[in-house]
């Protein structure tokens, strides 16, 4: 096998997509406006980024290597940081200066055997002084805060019972305990889900083994008070596959979208209770929270069509990207029916929308404001103009969007008509505790400049920006980010 020397002409690899490769630091970027002097912490957020040409075919956006970008905001400025995880994938890759991972999710693709293959490219989290670095296939990575360096594989001192963890950890606000969960926890094509929660010193208080109706993707999930949710995506796995070099997932049609419910205390892996929609995509969770009636309720984006669409069905069908439209729908479940039929879900918000992002310190309580990105064209992006430079290979979103549960209004912040939005962080005012006060911050990419910005608002005043902040250079589409006050590192 040869190893390639660039890029492969294809769309998540071209334009803004093409890959930055990046590591390095900018102690004062350019601000317009002003950042208000309150804010105080860091920005972290984390992008699949190859270093290095893939030699498989048409390798998907999900497939490259973890690159954590870090905003450090204080006093009105804000620097940055970049690095890459040190993986094993990445420093054997580093060292052979080619690429030995394979396919996505298939090990049997691969040019040398790992004993991970995390890309680390999911989601970045701080938890007990540590950067966590995520991706839904393996443990994480642990990273130093301050320098970015990667301190090695994390299994919590051998506490990790699962070979996997996933990308969206959750966190109680009243207790600080990280609530989380693997699937295929077992190795590839396991039905075996492993739900475990760790107190804020790390240690273990808990873990329950499952088994899921099928070995489909669970890529987020949702946590109350007193139960924990599964959403399972129509996206599945088949060992067989795997072994003749075929991709990890393949939608199927004919399989419903199931939501296990178990208690979160003091489960056993039979009190699980698998409830059942119509085949439809669920994507990311807002929040969910029990009502005065004890019903669970889980806001989740859920779409009729595959948004992964990059990985077809059996006979190679997939939706038209353009046409794929995920909304914020209610679900009200009644963790005691013995009915396992889900009712139809309320739609919460009519928009194009995805990646919800709430005031954490409401997390699993119930909650009055969602934050959000969205996509709605008549906002005025100016397409013909930016078209050659998107790239490809998942949804885009021109717009924030704020969400009022309470009165049911919508606010709408709209960058720029040569620019698209990546996931927004919440960050509160200092010195206030009312829900939602304070500031969202997101990453945006700008495609006349072909140069990255963050965008800052004040959750009073929705509808402008209160800073932009330049940066130097491109920063490609990127998933999950979280912001870390200086607050909550000295605590
Ligand atoms: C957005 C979802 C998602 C799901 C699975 C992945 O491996 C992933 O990698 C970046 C992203
Ligand atoms: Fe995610």
């Amino acid at each position: 096998m040869s190893a390639p020397t660039h890029f492969p002409d294809r769309p998540q690899f071209s334009g803004f997509m093409k890959p930055c490769c990046l590591e390095g630091e900018v102690s004062h970027l350019e601000v317009h406006g002003e950042i208000p002097a309150d804010i105080d912490g860091t920005f972290y957020r984390v992008m699949p980024d190859p270093q290095l040409p893939p030699f498989i075919q048409d390798d998907p956006w999900f497939n490259g290597d973890g690159s954590i970008s870090a905003f450090r905001i204080k006093d009105g400025k804000a620097s940055f940081k970049q690095r890459y995880v040190r993986t094993e994938k990445f420093s054997r890759e580093r060292e052979a200066k080619r690429a030995l991972l394979g396919k996505y999710r298939n090990k049997y693709t691969d040019a040398v055997e790992f004993k991970v293959r995390s890309t680390a490219n999911t989601n970045i989290v701080h938890f007990n002084g540590k950067l966590l670095a995520l991706k839904e296939d393996a443990p994480p990575y642990a990273l130093d805060p301050d320098t970015l360096e990667t301190l090695g594989l994390h299994t919590f001192e051998g506490q990790l019972p699962s070979l996997t963890f996933t990308a969206h950890p959750k966190f109680d606000p009243k207790t600080g305990e990280m609530i989380c969960f693997g699937y295929e926890a077992k190795g590839d094509g396991t039905p075996d889900v492993c739900y475990y929660r760790v107190a804020p010193d790390g240690k273990f208080l808990e873990v329950v083994w499952l088994v899921a109706p099928v070995v489909g993707m669970i890529h987020d999930f949702a946590v109350t008070e007193n139960f924990v949710l599964f959403p399972i995506m129509p996206q599945v796995c088949d060992l067989e596959r795997l072994k003749q070099g075929g991709e990890h997932w393949e939608w199927s049609p004919e399989t419903p979208f199931y939501v296990g419910v178990l208690p979160r205390k003091g489960a056993k892996p039979e009190d699980v209770k698998w409830f059942q929609y119509r085949n439809s995509f669920p994507g990311h969770v807002s929040n969910a929270f029990e009502d005065a009636l004890g019903n669970l309720v889980l806001d989740i984006s859920l779409s009729d069509k595959n948004v992964f669409f990059w990985w077809p069905d059996a006979q190679g069908n997939a939706p038209e990207p353009s046409s794929i439209v995920s909304q914020l729908k209610r679900f009200v479940i009644d963790p005691n029916s013995s009915d396992l039929s889900l009712s139809d879900p309320e739609v919460l918000q009519e928009d194009n929308s995805e990646f919800y992002r709430i005031d954490d310190r409401f997390s699993t309580q119930s909650y009055r404001h969602c934050f959000y990105d969205m996509m709605n064209p008549a906002l005025g992006t100016d397409f013909p103009a930016i078209t050659h430079q998107l790239g490809g290979g998942y949804p885009l979103y021109n717009s924030l969007g704020h969400l009022d549960l309470q009165t049911r209004k919508v606010e709408v912040y709209f960058p720029g008509p040569t620019h698209m939005v990546q996931e927004p962080v919440f960050i509160p005012r200092r010195g206030s505790s009312g829900e939602g006060d304070g500031y969202l911050l997101a990453l945006v990419n700008n495609y006349a400049t072909m140069s990255s910005e963050l965008h800052l608002l004040d959750t009073k005043d929705f509808t402008q920006a209160k800073a932009v902040v330049l940066l130097p250079v491109r920063l490609r589409q990127g998933l999950h980010g979280n912001w870390v006050d200086s607050d909550d590192v000295k605590s």
